[in-house]
């Protein structure tokens, strides 16, 4: 029912014995407020003037107020550290989710990872408060409240002493089983956020296809199955909770049934047996407290899990360099064998290339021959599965670190746009460029138009001002005009869904970006090779050559063979 590792958290262990003392006090408390009323109703019922049980009555208001400062404090002191650890946990999952890139979105589902960071971490804070409050008081609060009773009627104690084992195995019996529903109503809700998402994604693509209707149902279906999930668990979770309270109520009519009985017989004083009827309900109010939010706890306890899955997904991010690489004329990058090969056993084998200085490496090969895979091996977003790689003097296994990335810029298909202003999207790599440089680098990329119109501080992307193909690849441009410490530059077929007009323009834009550093270009694009210093022909996963263009064109069948390919599909 509840997650052990809670207790690891930093602070948690630093908080429980304040916790446990407030438990306590909240305890004497109560106690003071059951006896202060008992005795003040015991002296008005034998005769005593309202002046003389006064003591007891104010005696009652002090314990009174003094549960509710208890709880008061026991609230801030929870507030405080739940939202500390949500706000930290929060930081946690984002930096993990920028090192792993991708690849974990890509494994969770976007919807999913995104629902985790934003609502599933609101709830494990609500978790953290439900638990570490409630626990304490429901392992402290009864025993103490218990042994009071104990040494004002035995007779009562011992009903109630055997009342509370049953309440707690019937606890966790229904606990199971709303845990079980839980499960499925969380995994039907992450299913939900992927699909929700990825229909947002993909509604342009459903429109033109006619399809939208169709996936509206199919929308409608997820959430359904979610709904039902969401009631099965609330059926249990109420049904525990009824339970617990109609334990709680019958073990109270019992103890006061007694005590009414031996009241009469004469058996037992007014005091004490007034004292331990009002001290049976408060001894089952923390399991009753407990049991009304087990709904919220359940939820709880799947998103904490969730969370921890992200926390301990394999983080690749290495510190292998001291610093970011200047890429200079002696730069050298080695790979010896490298291999990514997925579960599939498809992917890139045995690559073995030597680069040195400034070189323009054209990738290039047929759909699927793994130009994609090898780009994302060289900017280190993939961790080869074998070989090695050779930077300069320092051999490493992956490129996948930390000042790695502080050195390299990417101009991918489709540029990412945020949403933002026109500034933050180009100063991207380089927060602090003045607005000189800024407005430098977009004219640079044939951005000088859209500068004047929109302004530096005009909105663009969701919200603002929608841009062309053209005009967000000339953003990605001038992020790297604009960046000038990075000069290792990839390049994932930049010009492929522009227009041919376009394109061209662009591209005449991009050439002079390459200059000063070692640029990696993956391309269909038949038109990048002659400027190319070496283009390395991928055939299913291997090197099939490497050359420069004039070189292969003149001697190797296989890339003379791709180039009428690829001028097929370029007409
Ligand atoms: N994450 C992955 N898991 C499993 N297989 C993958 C993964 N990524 C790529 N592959 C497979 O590896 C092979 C190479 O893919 P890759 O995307 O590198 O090819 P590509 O040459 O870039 O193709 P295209 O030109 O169509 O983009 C393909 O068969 C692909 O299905």
């Amino acid at each position: 029912m509840i997650d052990r590792t809670l207790f690891t958290l930093p602070g948690v262990r630093k908080i429980l014995p304040a916790l446990g003392g407030l438990a306590l006090l909240q305890a004497l408390c109560i106690l003071g407020q059951a006896l202060f009323l008992s005795q003040a109703i015991t002296g008005l019922w034998q005769g005593q003037e309202v002046r003389q049980v006064l003591p007891y009555i104010v005696g009652f208001f002090f314990s009174f107020f003094g549960r509710e400062l208890v709880n008061f404090l026991r609230q801030y002191m929870l507030d405080r550290v739940s939202y500390r650890l949500a706000a930290n946990m929060r930081n946690q999952v984002l930096a993990k989710a920028f090192n792993l890139g991708p690849a974990l979105s890509r494994e969770m589902g976007t919807g999913n990872l995104t629902s985790t960071v934003i609502s599933g971490i609101d709830e494990v804070e609500m978790y953290i408060k439900l638990v570490l409050s409630k626990v304490l008081n429901m392992m402290i609060v009864p025993v103490l409240l218990l042994v009071a009773i104990a040494f004002l009627d035995g007779q009562t104690a011992l009903v109630l002493a055997i009342a509370f084992p049953f309440a707690i195995i019937f606890m966790i019996l229904l606990g199971y089983a709303a845990q079980g529903q839980a499960n499925k109503q969380y995994k039907s809700f992450q299913v939900l956020s992927n699909h929700f998402l990825d229909s947002l994604r993909g509604i342009s693509t459903l429109k033109y296809f006619g399809l939208s209707k169709t996936y509206a149902q199919s929308i409608y279906q997820t959430s359904e199955r979610f709904r039902k999930a969401t009631m099965a668990t609330l059926r249990v979770a109420i049904l525990s909770t009824f339970a617990l309270d109609f334990f709680a109520t019958l073990s109270v009519a019992t103890v006061a049934l007694f005590l009414g009985l031996r009241l009469m017989e004469g058996s037992i004083l007014l005091f004490p047996a007034l004292a331990a009827l009002i001290l049976a309900p408060e001894y089952f109010l923390p399991l009753r407290d407990f049991a009304s939010d087990y709904h919220a706890t359940l939820n709880g306890k799947n998103a904490y899990a969730s969370v921890n899955e992200v926390l301990k997904a394999k983080d690749h991010l290495t510190k292998a360099l001291p610093e970011p690489i200047r890429w200079s004329e002696d730069s050298r990058l080695v790979l010896n064998n490298l291999s990514k090969v997925f579960e599939t056993g498809r992917g890139v084998r045995d690559i073995n290339i030597a680069i040195q200085g400034f070189k323009k490496v054209a990738i290039v090969g047929e759909s699927g021959s793994g130009k994609s895979t090898l780009l994302s091996l060289l900017s280190g977003f993939l961790k080869p599965s074998s070989g090695e790689i050779q930077l300069d003097t320092q051999v490493l296994d992956s490129l996948n670190d930390k000042n790695f990335r502080q050195s390299l810029q990417f101009i991918p298909q489709n540029t990412y746009i945020f949403a933002g202003s026109l500034r933050e999207n180009l100063a991207f790599y380089q927060p602090k460029a003045s607005d000189e440089e800024i407005v430098h680098a977009a004219e640079l990329a044939g951005l000088k138009d859209l500068v004047e119109e929109v302004g530096l501080e005009g909105s663009i992307g969701a919200g603002g001002r929608t841009l062309s193909g053209g005009q967000m690849q000339r953003v990605a441009l001038a992020r790297a005009f604009l960046s000038k410490n990075r000069n290792i530059l990839f390049l994932d077929e930049p010009t492929a869904h522009l227009d041919v007009e376009t394109e061209l323009e662009v591209k005449e834009s991009i050439l002079p970006l390459f200059e000063g550093k070692l640029v990696f270009l993956a391309t269909h694009r038949l038109h990048w090779l002659p400027q190319m210093d070496l283009v390395l022909v991928l055939n299913e996963g291997r090197l099939e050559a490497a050359g420069s263009h004039q070189e292969l064109l003149a001697s190797n069948t296989y890339y003379q063979e791709l180039l009428r390919e690829m001028r097929g599909k370029m007409i």
